[in-house]
């Protein structure tokens, strides 16, 4: 019996704190058994009925973390608006409700990590960053609540922009730092959701051409120039092309081929760039490009048009996708992890549940869903990655807001 199984007997362990906690031996043995039982199946389907999302063990993992929010994680001390997203976001997905006094928290929280000139800091008095004000504002808008928009300073915000400003296009990521795709589309985004789209146009200027530039001779995009394909880059640098309107630019045949070859035949899931390891937080970063490159193709019309015509559903194996992340990527105890052997975080459970997501609505409505009903989880926006609900919210919020920018 797996720990998949109804009925499977997971003994708990109660840490100092009272929290349930595992032996790394424990899991190891755990998820390498799964790990053969996934090789050992050529057809799913007898096996289907098993595969079943932990719903109550991630939501408690992830309530765990807002409650802990200010005791640990010294580590990712400059992430704290990070966390706050992946935990709030992950809890969209899964339709669970967060408690009103626990959201005013997480808004008076966030509201200490903005700056005065602008953006968000990784904690409360840090020098604002485009990551965390990316992930503050992400947070801010799938709280959904007045008070949680209020905390957003968007004439500071758009002047915070200004300044990461580079001629040739690009964005520094804060003051005299590094310029990469992530800051474009970190500015972008944030801008989009904030209904501040009169300001693109200027602000953006030459930002598609630079960002068409770090298309590399494989077909995915490095962080800048010169640099080797990766797929969080490749994310980053499209989802900015496709909200700036100008995805047409890139090649993209060239991003389609590359993308659909990073998902690895054995285990189903997506590896980050050529000849590297599979990594369940891929299942957005690479799967989620797929979504955004229908939109592109099906307007150009070409030979992929017609391809994605003919195809009910995204272009790579939405169902593989779905077993990698359910059979190997599920923690008994909570939480989803990079691969079998690893220890859960809060980053691959957004991301691998941000991946689920997309692997499961297809175009115009359709599910592909492995398993019970009960897997399927909240839609998520394929650029933004906030829940779809919430992203409309935001926009027509700010919208009604007088802006003096
Ligand atoms: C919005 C935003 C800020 C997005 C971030 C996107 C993202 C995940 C970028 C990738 C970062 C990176 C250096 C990965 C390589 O790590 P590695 O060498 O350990 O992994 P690999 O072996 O899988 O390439
Ligand atoms: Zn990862």
């Amino acid at each position: 019996m797996y720990w998949f199984q109804k009925g499977a007997d997971v003994s708990r362990v109660v840490d100092d704190e009272g929290y349930p906690t595992y032996s790394s031996m424990e899991q190891e043995t755990v998820e390498h058994s799964v790990m053969k039982k996934f090789r050992d199946f050529e057809d799913f389907s007898d096996i289907e009925p098993e595969i079943l999302i932990q719903r109550e063990r991630h939501v408690s993992y992830l309530l765990r973390g807002l409650v802990r929010l200010s005791k640990s994680y010294e580590c990712l001390d400059a992430s704290r608006p990070w966390l706050c997203y992946w935990i709030v976001h992950s809890l969209a997905l899964l339709d669970e409700p967060i408690p009103d006094e626990l959201k005013s928290r997480i808004c008076k929280f966030l509201a200490k990590c903005q700056s005065s000139t602008g953006g968000f800091g990784g904690g409360p008095d840090q020098i604002a960053h485009l990551a965390p004000t990316y992930a503050a504002v992400n947070c801010l808008c799938t709280l959904a609540t007045e008070e949680a928009y209020a905390v957003i300073n968007r004439e500071r915000l758009l002047e915070f922009l200004w300044r990461m400003r580079q001629k040739d296009g690009s964005f520094t990521m804060h003051d005299g730092g590094e310029a990469d795709t992530r800051s474009v589309y970190c500015a972008v985004s944030a801008v989009t959701l904030c209904g501040l789209t009169d300001n693109l146009g200027e602000l953006f200027t030459d930002s598609p051409q630079w960002l068409v530039g770090c298309q590399t001779f494989e077909g995915g995009m490095g962080g800048c120039h010169g640099a080797e394909a990766h797929g969080g880059y490749t994310f980053c640098g499209y989802a900015a092309l496709v909200i700036l309107g100008h995805s047409k630019l890139i090649d993209s045949d060239r991003l389609l081929r590359w993308v659909v070859n990073r998902q690895m035949t054995l285990e189903g899931g997506f590896q980050g760039r050529t000849n590297k390891l599979v990594d369940g937080c891929y299942s957005f970063w690479q799967a989620g490009l797929l979504p955004l490159l229908h939109n592109t193709l099906s307007q150009e019309g070409g030979v992929e048009g017609k391809l994605i015509d003919a195809k009910h559903g995204w272009l790579y194996e939405q169902e593989a996708l779905q077993h990698y992340l359910l059979l190997c990527c599920q923690n008994s105890f909570g939480g989803l992890i990079d691969k079998p052997g690893k220890s859960p975080d809060y980053y691959h459970t957004c991301y691998g549940l941000s991946g689920l997501s997309t692997a499961q609505h297809c175009p115009d409505g359709g599910i592909v869903n492995i398993g019970p009903k009960v897997n399927q989880l909240v839609t998520t926006h394929p650029a933004f990655n906030v829940v779809n609900g919430a992203v409309a919210k935001a926009i027509a919020h700010f919208k009604k807001v007088p802006f003096d920018g």
